[in-house]
């Protein structure tokens, strides 16, 4: 995915197509039934199951998505997504779409929040007008999206603690604002890419297969929870080097 690569499609209608070739593309596999992997075969299974990541252009959706997908950071290497980028994940079996953040592929989107069961909506901490539009693209998420889908607010580039413009209290008191989760992330040294992506995983999951005796999956606790574990080991393995 270098720069002369667009990095997917301006067509929903055509998506399918893609979704062959970007995945024979990462797996060096064809997708034919009898070559696909056990995650391509679950990713199938899951059907509409999407997740999209949303947000400004720039702030770091498709970096985000490569390095979840594939545990690399590739600096400065996209041009900007036209349309609607694919790839399948296996922590459970569901569908990330990576949308553009530019103006003029809006309707594009639009078309695809009708059926995402979850939107990672993304600011990059070093823009205040990618966190200051946050609010609009909730109201357009709001427009167009089910009722009930799972909505997590990420604050991207954190990694950039010296151009921070955006405080992580703010990103707090905004996610706080519309009762949704939220965390900060870097596409660049992984940190909280794989949380994001599995408490969406485990929230849909949950959703999907929810028996009514059992307790609810509690995203905000996982989230914190998992966050002071995390933090808890970076001290320890501190303490060891
Ligand atoms: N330092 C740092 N740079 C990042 C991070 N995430 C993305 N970038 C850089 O930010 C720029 C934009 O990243 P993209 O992933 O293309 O952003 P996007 O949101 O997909 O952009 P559009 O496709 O235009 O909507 C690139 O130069 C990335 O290398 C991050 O976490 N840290």
């Amino acid at each position: 995915m270098k720069n002369s690569t667009q990095k997917g499609l301006g067509d929903p209608g055509i998506n399918q197509t893609f979704r062959a070739a970007y995945t024979q593309k990462q797996t060096g596999k064809s997708n034919n039934r009898k070559n696909q992997t056990k995650q391509e075969k679950l990713a199938r299974r899951g059907g509409g199951r999407g997740t999209i990541l949303v947000g400004d252009s720039g702030v770091g959706k498709t970096s985000l998505l490569v390095q979840f997908d594939q545990g690399k950071f590739i600096p400065g290497s996209f041009s900007a997504t036209v349309g609607i980028g694919f790839t399948t994940m296996h922590v459970f079996v569901f569908q990330i779409w990576d949308t553009a953040g530019q103006e003029r592929f809006r309707s594009v989107t639009h078309a695809y929040y009708r059926d995402a069961h979850a939107l990672l909506l993304l600011y990059d901490i070093t823009s205040k007008s990618s966190f200051d539009n946050i609010r609009a693209w909730l109201t357009e998420i709001h427009e167009y999206a089910q009722s009930d889908v799972v909505i997590m607010l990420l604050g991207n580039k954190a990694d950039m603690n010296s151009d921070r413009t955006i405080r992580r209290e703010e990103g707090e008191r905004l996610a706080r604002e519309y009762s949704v989760p939220f965390m900060e992330t870097s596409a660049k040294t992984g940190v909280n890419v794989e949380l994001a992506f599995t408490a969406v995983a485990k929230e849909l999951k949950s959703r999907a297969i929810q028996h009514p005796s059992e307790p609810k999956f509690k995203i905000h606790e996982y989230i914190e929870a998992q966050k002071e574990k995390s933090s808890c080991c970076e001290s320890f393995s501190n303490l060891l080097n």
